[in-house]
Order: C-alpha cells, then structure tokens, then sequence
C-alpha cells in the first residue's frame, strides 16, 4: 500500500493542530443574546477571534458594542450556546455549570473595581485565591511571593482602607496572578488609577505575556496604554472589526477622534 496519501493528508491536520495548540482563546461563528421572546436582544454577532499564547491583546469600541459580554463568555462567566468557543484547548458550548466553574479556575480576572474583602488583609485577599485550589499550607506563602513581586511586600498585613488605588488594584492582579494562570482577562484595570498607576500596572502585564507567556485580553478605553499591546481589536455593534496591528491602529487614528469614538459614543 502506498502511504504517500495518508502521509499528505495529515501534514495539514498535524500543522492545524499545532497552531491550535499555540492558540489560549479560539472563537468561531459566536452569537449571543441577552432575554427570550419579544426581550431578546442579540448583542454579538458571529465573533471570530484567535488569541495567541503570550499575546496581550486590547479589545476596544464604543460603549454597548458588547466588549463585557465577550470578556464574561470567554472568561466562562456566562454560558455560550452557539458557535464554537475554545478557551485554553476546552471547548466551553455545551459546559454545565459545573464544568465551567472548573475552566474559570484557570483563568485570572482582573476587573475595573478591585473587588477585594475590606475586612482582610492585603495578604489575606489573595490567599483566598489559593484556598480555591486546596493549597491551604502554602498560601501565606505564595501570597506573599507574588505581592512581593508586585512590590507590595510591606503592605502584605494592610487592610484596602490603608491602601492607594493603585495598590488596591496591584493587589486585586495579585490575586489574579497567584494561581499563575495561562488567561488573564481585564475589564478596564486601569479605569480608576491615575496615569502613573495605570502604567504601571499595564507594563506588569506586559512583562506576564513576554516573560512567562501568559495571554491577556483587556478592554480598555484608556488609550494612554494601547501601546504595551500586540495587538488591539474593535468591536463595533457587536461585530468584531478587522484585526489592526498597533502601528497601523496608531498611524490611522487621529488620537483626538479615537479620545471622542472611546469616551463619548
Ligand atoms: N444582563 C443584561 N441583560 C440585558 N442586556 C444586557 C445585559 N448586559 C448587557 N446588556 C446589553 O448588551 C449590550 C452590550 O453590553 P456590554 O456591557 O457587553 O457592552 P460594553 O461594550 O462592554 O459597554 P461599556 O464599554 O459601556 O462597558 C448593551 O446594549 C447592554 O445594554
């Protein structure tokens, strides 16, 4: 028998399925709609997306284009029923709720309010992250490591109150990041910093994608920090818009016109 054809044949599939595997997020023909009936509203039209390991990628568009929606579909925060979302190689249409609160473990959110426990420590707001997967011994530890890291060694013990926005926000990536997830997602991390803040917290990120090859997808209004990304997508109506790469993204948008598209529509 002659091999030749099945040996021709599975180069491509082999070839599909390595790129498949350099991929952390694969989205195909994604709808979603919010209500039933006469309330239904459909806010994402067939979304295709592919989000490379290592990339950190900025969703952008107006206010309403469905950019949250995406985020909580992709982040298994809400069920998707149609098309195919593949996120870090687990195909989430389809999940029961069970199933997906297991694929949510192994993602690390990261959002515009920090979102941490008043009545707990610095230390002890990211050691809950480690009590999720049954570490109990070790999560001082790693609480402290990774706050370290995040230069806030000598708050670990500070409850938010004693804290400045930009430390409340680098504790709240801390406990994203100490179960050191492969996805990290962002709803406007640096919505409430002030600009020094903001950027130092973006560079952090950016320094997670190239040095340990995690993948992020932020959505940002803020174009103080389009820059640290690989690449920036739009979503406009609920459709995602042509991949740009950052040089182009910047050569063709007037940055008065992008401020005015971002904040006012
Ligand atoms: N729980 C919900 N029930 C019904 N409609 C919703 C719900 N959440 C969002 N929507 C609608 O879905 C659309 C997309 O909302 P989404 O929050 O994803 O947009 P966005 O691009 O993130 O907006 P923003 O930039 O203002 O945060 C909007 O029209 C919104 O009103």
């Amino acid at each position: 028998m002659d091999p030749a054809p099945s040996s021709q044949s599975a180069a491509p599939e082999a070839a599909t399925a390595s790129a498949e595997a350099d991929l952390a997020v694969r989205v195909r023909g994604l709808n979603y709609a919010f209500g039933r009936g006469d309330l239904r509203k459909q806010v994402l039209f067939d979304i295709g997306l592919d989000l490379p390991k290592g990339q950190i990628v900025i969703m952008t568009g107006p206010s309403g284009s469905g950019k949250t929606t995406l985020l909580t579909l992709i982040g298994a925060l809400r069920r998707a029923s149609d098309g195919s979302l593949q996120v870090l190689g687990r195909e989430l249409v389809g999940l029961n709720d069970r199933q997906l609160v297991a694929v949510r473990r192994n993602i690390g959110f990261i959002f515009q309010s920090h979102n941490l426990f008043e009545s707990l420590t610095a230390a002890q707001n990211v050691e809950m992250a480690v009590e999720l997967t049954g570490r109990f011994q070790s999560k001082r530890q790693q609480a402290l490591d990774i706050l370290t890291q995040l230069g806030l060694k000598d708050r670990a013990d500070y409850k938010p109150e004693a804290l400045s926005g930009g430390q409340k926000q680098r504790v709240a990536i801390a406990r994203a990041l100490v179960n050191q997830p492969q996805l990290i997602l962002a709803d406007e991390p640096t919505a409430a910093l002030d600009k020094k803040s903001g950027r130092d917290v973006v560079m952090l990120m950016q320094r997670l994608a190239q040095e340990e090859n995690r993948t992020i997808l932020m959505v940002t209004h803020d174009n103080r920090i389009l820059d640290v990304a690989d690449r920036i997508i739009n979503l406009v109506d609920g459709t995602l818009e042509a991949d740009d790469n950052l040089e182009h993204f910047i050569a063709s948008h007037d940055p008065k016109a992008l401020d005015r598209r971002m904040f006012i529509l």
